[in-house]
């Protein structure tokens, strides 16, 4: 385990964690002279000439308190390295899964993440600090007092060494049988953390569907099932394992003291002697029952460096040996198969957006439309084929460089907690407060900071809760026009808005989209008509390609889908009036037609 937590830390914590280890060895090696001193001590205040003890005593008390002294430092140190453990695991952890291809988030990464942050490396931080001493105590200072008694009676010595494979064997045996069960409690707290930020996030759909009293998530009242149930079945396998190994120490230490006792009756041992090396005998026994003790601590100490080791363990999102630099802002898909597990999304998919063009996207629900945007953006990594920034493959480019180049404006938007100001200023950090401000001016953002009673210090609330749908758009769009990248891909909002909003959304846009290689996922009519180019996915292919005035003349999905979004209820074509029609059409051609 020591070897294990040494591996997954930085030089510093690695000192650190080696001084503890040396303190505590040293305490655990004093506390076993100490132990064996007791031996000559007693027998000179049981033997005839008790004053002859004090040199003994003196020495005791002196080994006493340099164990003291030595154990004091130790804890400091422990204490210190637990805290600078908590520190630099969740730093790693952070810095790691920042680098993890998004694939590797599923939901159930949520739980998983949030009991690795907290309990598990609590469980880690605890290893320096509380579990370190009684565990190098448990196996030294047992070690130190046996190699010792041999300096005063080497048959008792001997019977002392004989009970020591006893004990490992049964040692062995009690991990053995709740290990098993110690695994899959972890497993089901870790699920039932899971269950429960799921269960908090889906409140608004429960209590829309009169879910929110008793039965609301069965999943959730079955994670916590099982957490029990693991629990419980963890105290079963334990408790017999705990006084077993309780059981078979007693007995050494009572072989010990018959086989003294029967020495003693031979005459070839002093009684003194004989009390002497039972307290010793005694006092061997208590670090190891103490070190039984703290099993489960140990064992989930030992899960919890599994557990982080595991999540350092998946690769991070190859980076080029060679970065290039790509030559302009045109987007290419080259034969590209895409799958998530099961179910082929995108195969062999090719198509070419030149630059400073917009190219809609349309097809049916699940056709893959946001899969394209997620593998232009390496959200993902394609099965087979290459995706192109520039005519550079887009695994040639660093991360830090691609994603310079993209604007990605998604329909769910998520604001982190904090002012609508340091919202739009992730789009480029180094913003100076002036360029924020104008960026927000032009995605009509200025005007959701006039209402708000604290203007740009109003705080949105987690994930923007206290702003509406298309609120919280405009500030995604100010913030990708704050980053002015040249590449712009953007999901349109497929639920309606109010008129206003609406408008303020379609000004944002054209501000955004000007002048740059746009790829839409178009669910406007307006918008498709508009793009220079329209590519229709269907059956993971682009199955057709061309302006809407070719393809509305042939045959095939684009007439299908034409005539049904015409017909569709809402469908705002007709709802619309014209002037705002032509106004919307104008804001997503980037050659102003
Ligand atoms: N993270 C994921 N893991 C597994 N399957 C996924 C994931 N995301 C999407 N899919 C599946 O991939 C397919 C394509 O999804 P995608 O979201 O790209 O389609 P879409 O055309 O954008 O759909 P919509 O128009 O409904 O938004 C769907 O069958 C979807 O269920």
């Amino acid at each position: 385990m020591i070897r294990q937590l040494l591996a997954i830390v930085p030089p510093r914590e690695r000192t650190l964690l080696r001084t503890v280890l040396a303190l505590q060895t040293g305490g655990a090696v004093l506390q076993g002279v100490a132990f064996v001193l007791l031996v000559p001590a007693l027998r000179a205040l049981l033997g005839s000439d008790p004053g002859s003890a004090w040199p003994w005593i003196w020495s005791l008390a002196g080994v006493a308190a340099a164990q003291s002294v030595v154990y004091y430092l130790g804890a400091k140190k422990g204490f210190e390295a637990g805290a600078s453990l908590s520190r630099v695991l969740h730093h790693r952890i952070g810095d790691h899964t920042a680098e993890l291809p998004l694939g590797w988030f599923g939901p159930a990464r949520t739980g998983e993440l949030s009991t690795l942050t907290t309990q598990t490396v609590m469980a880690i931080m605890r290893v320096p600090g509380y579990l370190l001493r009684p565990l190098v105590n448990g196996l030294l200072t047992p070690a130190v007092v046996v190699a010792l008694m041999y300096a005063f009676d080497w048959r008792l010595a001997l019977a002392a060494t004989a009970t020591v494979p006893v004990i490992m064997a049964v040692y062995r045996w009690t991990t053995g049988l709740t290990e098993k069960a110690d695994t899959i409690r972890a497993k089901a707290m870790t699920d039932a953390a899971g269950r429960v930020i799921e269960y908090a996030e889906v409140q608004p759909v429960l209590r829309s569907f009169g879910r929110s009293g008793q039965g609301g998530s069965r999943a959730l009242d079955a994670a916590l099932d099982a957490q029990r149930d693991a629990s419980h079945q963890v105290v079963r396998a334990g408790v017999p394992g705990l006084l077993g190994f309780t059981l078979v120490v007693q007995a050494a230490f009572t072989t010990v003291l018959v086989y003294g006792t029967y020495l003693a009756l031979g005459g070839s041992l002093a009684v003194p002697e004989l009390m002497a090396l039972l307290v010793l005998a005694a006092r061997f026994v208590e670090p190891m029952t103490e070190a039984a003790n703290l099993g489960s601590a140990l064992r989930s100490a030992r899960g919890a460096l599994a557990a982080v080791q595991e999540v350092l363990d998946v690769p991070p999102m190859p980076q080029p040996d060679h970065p290039v630099v790509p030559a302009g802002s045109s987007i290419e898909f080259d034969r590209v198969s895409f799958r998530y597990g099961t179910g082929t999304v995108l195969d062999e998919a090719s198509f070419r957006v030149p630059e400073r063009t917009m190219t809609a996207l349309v097809g049916p629900s699940g056709s893959g439309k946001t899969t394209v945007t997620r593998l232009i953006a390496r959200f993902w990594e394609v099965d087979s084929g290459a995706v192109r920034i520039g005519g550079t493959d887009v695994r040639d480019v660093t991360t830090e460089e691609l994603m310079a180049r993209i604007s990605v404006v998604f329909q769910d938007v998520y604001l982190f907690e904090g002012t609508i100001e340091e919202n739009i200023r992730i789009g480029r950090p180094d913003a100076t407060a002036e360029e924020v401000r104008a960026a927000a001016a032009k995605a009509r953002v200025d005007d959701i900071v006039r209402r708000l009673p604290d203007g740009w210090d109003a705080q949105v609330g987690e994930g923007g809760a206290t702003l509406s749908g298309g609120e919280r758009q405009r500030i995604s769009i100010a913030r990708a026009i704050l980053k002015d990248a040249p590449i712009v891909l953007l999901d349109e909002a497929t639920a309606s808005l109010d008129p206003e909003n609406e408008r303020a959304v379609q000004e944002a846009l054209t501000a955004l989209t000007a002048d740059r290689t746009l790829l839409v996922i178009a669910h406007r009519l307006q918008t498709v008509m508009a793009a220079d180019q329209i590519l229709v996915l269907d059956g993971g292919r682009i199955v057709q390609r061309g302006t809407h005035d070719q393809l509305i003349v042939r045959e095939g999905r684009y007439a299908d889908f034409w005539a049904q979004r015409n017909r569709a209820q809402g469908w705002r074509l007709g709802a619309m009036p014209a002037a705002t029609d032509a106004g919307a059409a104008a804001s997503y051609d980037p050659v102003g037609g």
